[in-house]
């Protein structure tokens, strides 16, 4: 059946960023294929324990639903399961909130099995202290939790409590196998101490996009475009790329999924493993849409977030990106602050000089004299470090070079001339 929709807030003590919640809350839907007809608010200083809204607004929801033909009433926070009851019950129609609504989004884009996993435990846990309330409501309609009918839809349902605990725990346990996976890889990297800069930013920012434009101007070849598009949450896993430059530094860069306002904190911790990257960067590229008149308003939301991941001990730097449609707004300098465009790749060079400045701190430059039965050696650092001239001496070959701190201090030996 066709889903229509009315869309509805409770603006509690007056919040700055109310209206745009609000739209944001009907993309959301719209990004649940359900269709908004209709949007009610009401503002209030406490919000009614038992449905939520005042018994007047019931009353004018009910009228407005039937004016309407909607379908379905969705509600800008996360309800408690006995206001879903309630009202469920005095509207005669489904109720779901803005939790069950992302968690669906994320039900629905999730591809890796890692991905997967998260989101069934994260929807599970929202579901365990509701139960009760689902169970009842089913009696009436035939629809799942959510927007969607399949996912954690009836046969779910059927579990029992129990079983639902035990289905969670054995899904901790596959999601703890392939964590430990990704463990095993990143130890790898910081033996190699090869810096990571990760991508952090409010959902549409254009971080997926950032990634690709830095990737095709810098290294080409350093792997296949990861996928940027105009929705919410496009990007549900992290990837990492190569990034390497021709002076031989190399970084790797990590893109992550969005954050956005009230994200349900059951999906922040079934997430954590996939952003434990996040915490262990030596810097945050914080992406920021400049062109979006509330940008201020989104980059607290992901500050916040951050800090929940636990990694606002981190270095950042601000990027202001989308200045191709933000006009005179995208100038000026500051210090932790670049300005660019993925898409018109402008500013790039300025935000990748930037990121050296703060990444590659332990590099030295010195000079080695390297015998000529080392011959490999000399390969090496023509490979591995960015070699500023070359000269071929009695005893030897005298590179002076630009190397990081590990290889200086392994092949001490050879250094003539250091800092
Ligand atoms: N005009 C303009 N559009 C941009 C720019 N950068 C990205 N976009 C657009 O913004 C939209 C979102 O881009 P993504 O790169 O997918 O954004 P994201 O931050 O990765 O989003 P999520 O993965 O959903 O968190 C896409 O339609 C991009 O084409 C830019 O510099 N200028
Ligand atoms: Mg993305």
């Amino acid at each position: 059946m066709e889903q229509r929709a009315i869309v509805v807030g409770v603006n509690l003590n007056n919040q700055p960023d109310f209206a745009e919640s609000m739209a944001e809350l009907a993309n959301l839907a719209a990004a649940c294929g359900v269709e908004v007809v209709g949007e009610m608010t009401q503002k209030v200083s406490h919000v009614n324990t038992s449905h939520y809204i005042g018994s007047g607004k019931v009353k004018e929801l009910e009228i407005v639903l039937a004016q309407l033909e909607a379908n379905v009433v969705i509600f800008n926070d996360e309800l408690s399961p006995s206001q879903i009851r309630n009202l469920e019950k005095d509207l005669a129609c489904k109720v779901i909130d803005r939790t069950i609504l992302i968690l669906d989004i994320f039900a629905e884009r999730a591809q890796t099995r890692e991905a997967q996993l998260q989101v069934e435990v994260a929807q599970l846990q929202y579901m365990l202290p509701r139960l009760i309330g689902l169970r009842e409501s089913l009696g009436r309609q035939s629809g799942g939790v959510g927007t969607k009918n399949k996912g954690v839809g009836e046969t779910k349902l059927e579990l029992d409590r129990r079983r639902i605990e035990s289905k969670i725990t054995a899904l901790h346990r596959e999601l703890e196998t392939l964590v430990a996976q990704r463990q095993v890889q990143r130890k790898q990297r910081q033996k190699n101490r090869v810096p990571v800069v990760s991508l952090v930013g409010y959902t549409n920012a254009g971080k997926s996009s950032l990634m690709n434009a830095m990737m095709e101007l810098y290294d080409p070849s350093g792997g296949k475009p990861v996928l940027a598009r105009d929705m919410l949450f496009a990007t549900l896993e992290t990837s990492v790329r190569s990034i390497e430059l021709p002076d031989n530094k190399s970084f790797l860069l990590t893109d992550t999924v969005g954050f956005v306002r009230n994200l349900p904190h059951h999906l922040i911790k079934a997430f954590r493993s996939t952003l434990e990257e996040v915490a262990e960067s030596d810097l945050l590229l914080h992406v920021v849409d400049s062109s979006n008149p509330e940008h201020e308003q989104l980059i607290a939301v992901t500050r916040h977030t951050v800090k929940e991941l636990g990694a606002d001990h981190i270095p950042v730097l601000y990027v202001y990106n989308k200045a191709d449609l933000a006009g005179d707004a995208a100038e000026g300098q500051e210090e932790d602050r670049v300005y660019v465009s993925a898409m018109q790749k402008t500013g790039l060079e300025e935000l990748m000089q930037r990121i050296r400045d703060r990444i590659f701190d332990n590099y030295m430059q010195c000079e080695m004299l390297i015998p000529f039965d080392q011959g490999k050696l000399v390969a090496y650092f023509n490979e591995n470090a960015h070699v500023l001239n070359t000269e071929y001496e009695e005893n030897g070959t005298k590179l002076a070079l630009e190397c990081s701190t590990a290889d200086y201090e392994k092949y001490r030996a050879f250094v003539v001339h250091g800092q």
